[in-house]
């Protein structure tokens, strides 16, 4: 029996997965992904950055462009990390569903862990096909200041909840501060401060 087989087969990887719009990527998705990699004992956390966020349509989201490059400048340095294209290239609305599908076929050496926030768990029995996505992942719910964490509704089993480092930094919160010229020095990776200042992200949000 080699190193990764047990008695029933090869021990499987545990793949994270972080998806969010990501406009901009900010430290408490970060502190979010790093805090369930190490509880979860996982062996990859990788961000997927959303195409078109539906439930978002009420505002102008910034091209997918920059903010899978944000993405990728925030997570660099850290071996663990990476990101997936996969929602933007598959274009048109991005469902969770169809995330999860096409990382399973692309990982199907590896269990799935799809970590959210408190808020995005409130939301979940809007997503599309629900029901489903509960056995394409166990989802693992966190805490952020303001939201309540809750797995009232959802199927036994299929959610762990658990407590990260609070921080209070939401992506809004950042355009906001960019749009008053206020900094977003230590809310945001200095790479991403210096990218939404290069492409000018923000300024009329
Ligand atoms: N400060 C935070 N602490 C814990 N989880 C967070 C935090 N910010 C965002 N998340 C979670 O990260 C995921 C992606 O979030 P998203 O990209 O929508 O960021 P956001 O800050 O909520 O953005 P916006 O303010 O534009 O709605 C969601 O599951 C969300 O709940
Ligand atoms: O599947 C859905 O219908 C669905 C609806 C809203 C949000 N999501 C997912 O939830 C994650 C966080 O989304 P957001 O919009 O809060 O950045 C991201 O991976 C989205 O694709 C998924």
């Amino acid at each position: 029996m080699g190193e990764h087989e047990t008695p029933t087969g090869p021990v499987k990887r545990r793949l994270g997965v972080m998806g969010g719009t990501f406009d901009p990527i900010h430290h408490g998705h970060l502190v979010a992904a790093s805090e369930v990699a190490s509880l979860f004992h996982l062996d990859e956390v990788v961000f997927v950055p959303t195409g078109e966020p539906w439930q978002k349509s009420q505002r102008a989201v910034s091209p997918a462009e920059d903010r899978y490059l944000m993405t990728v400048i925030a997570t660099a340095s850290n071996p663990q990390f990476s990101v997936s294209r996969i929602d933007i290239d598959r274009g048109g609305p991005t469902y969770t569903i169809d995330t999860l599908r096409d990382l399973k076929a692309l990982n199907d050496d590896a269990d799935l862990f799809f970590i959210t926030g408190a808020d995005a768990l409130a939301q979940i029995l809007t997503w599309r096909n629900a029901e489903e996505l509960f056995s394409l992942a166990h989802f693992i719910g966190v805490t952020r200041p303001g939201h309540v964490l809750t797995d009232d509704g959802l199927p036994e089993g299929g959610v762990s909840l658990v407590e990260v480092p609070a921080l209070a930094i939401s992506s809004t919160d950042c355009r906001a501060r960019v749009a008053e010229g206020d900094p977003v020095w230590y809310l945001v990776p200095d790479g991403v401060v210096r990218y939404i200042d290069k492409r000018e992200l923000y300024r009329g949000a």
